[in-house]
């Protein structure tokens, strides 16, 4: 199986600052990773390389066998679904739910005189059911809840059918239903073989859903660990990327943390 995205000696610089530095890491076909490590650790920068939106300093980057900066961007960039903060803020708030779903087989983000295909609607329509917000298609996405969006946006993600789907943060600011929910949703595409390769960036090990088999532990823009989920998910490596103590459960296919000695009286 050959590789689907690939960091070759890569880092990224800005102005004094090395934001990421000789990242190395390779994701095959299959592989469902997760991004982990502590505020400014450079996972976003890692999703933004991988997603085509950025490119490194020095260092090579592979989407899809092409090479960033050899290759014509914009007919990558379909081939990739992301999800994020930054994606958000660009929705228009007066857009339909099923609009904003849609607008992403033509690489748009707001609806304006295009002729969609009935195909493409009743697609669009499956995804927001699969998220569990198919209810919520006529209404617009500035009224929905911050978990709300945050389906309709990986339904838009997957929409264009992407060989990559990318997820930053995907739990960040839902409550503890919301994250379970999605973590089930989430779950539930990362064990369907049919799925693109899924690469998903948290601070939290509670947010990994089940299913997750590879990841990638950054510390400072570097590599702390990268491999099977069971591997890297150890207390050693968290505590060394954390920087404290961390003991780590796991419980079937899903992992907890806390600062070691902390449950004790
Ligand atoms: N354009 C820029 N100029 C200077 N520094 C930057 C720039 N973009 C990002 N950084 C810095 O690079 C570091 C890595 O940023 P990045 O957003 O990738 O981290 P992150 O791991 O996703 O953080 P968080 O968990 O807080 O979202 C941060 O310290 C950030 O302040």
């Amino acid at each position: 199986m050959g590789d689907v995205l690939e960091l070759a000696e890569v880092s990224v610089r800005r102005g004094t600052r090395t934001i990421l530095d000789d990242v190395s890491w390779s994701v095959n076909e299959g592989e469902r990773w997760v991004v982990l490590g502590p505020n400014g650790a450079g996972k976003t920068t890692v999703i933004q390389l991988v997603a085509g939106r950025l490119h490194p300093t020095s260092g090579k980057v592979t989407i899809i066998g092409e090479e960033v900066g050899r290759t014509d961007l914009s007919e990558l960039r379909p081939l990739v679904g992301l999800a994020s903060a930054a994606l958000d803020q660009r929705l228009p708030a007066g857009e339909r739910a099923i609009d904003v779903v849609v607008t992403a087989s033509y690489g748009i983000t707001g609806r304006w005189r295009e002729q969609y295909e009935e195909l493409d609607l009743d697609r669009a329509q499956v995804l927001l059911d699969v998220f569990g917000v198919g209810d919520l298609a006529e209404r617009t996405y500035g009224t929905l809840s911050s978990g709300e969006r945050k389906r309709v946006q990986i339904a838009r993600a997957l929409m264009p059918d992407p060989e990559v789907l990318l997820l930053d943060e995907p739990a960040a600011g839902l409550d503890l239903g919301g994250r379970e929910e999605l973590m089930a949703a989430l779950s539930e595409l990362a064990g369907d073989g049919r799925s693109p390769v899924m690469v998903l960036v948290t601070h939290h090990v509670e947010e990994i859903p089940a299913g997750f088999t590879h990841a990638l532990l950054l510390r400072d823009g570097r590599v702390e660990a990268a491999g099977p989920i069971e591997e890297v998910l150890t207390p050693q490596h968290l505590s060394a990327a954390f920087g404290l103590d961390l003991e780590v459960e796991r419980h079937r296919d899903r992992y907890s943390a806390r600062a070691a000695g902390s449950a004790r009286s």
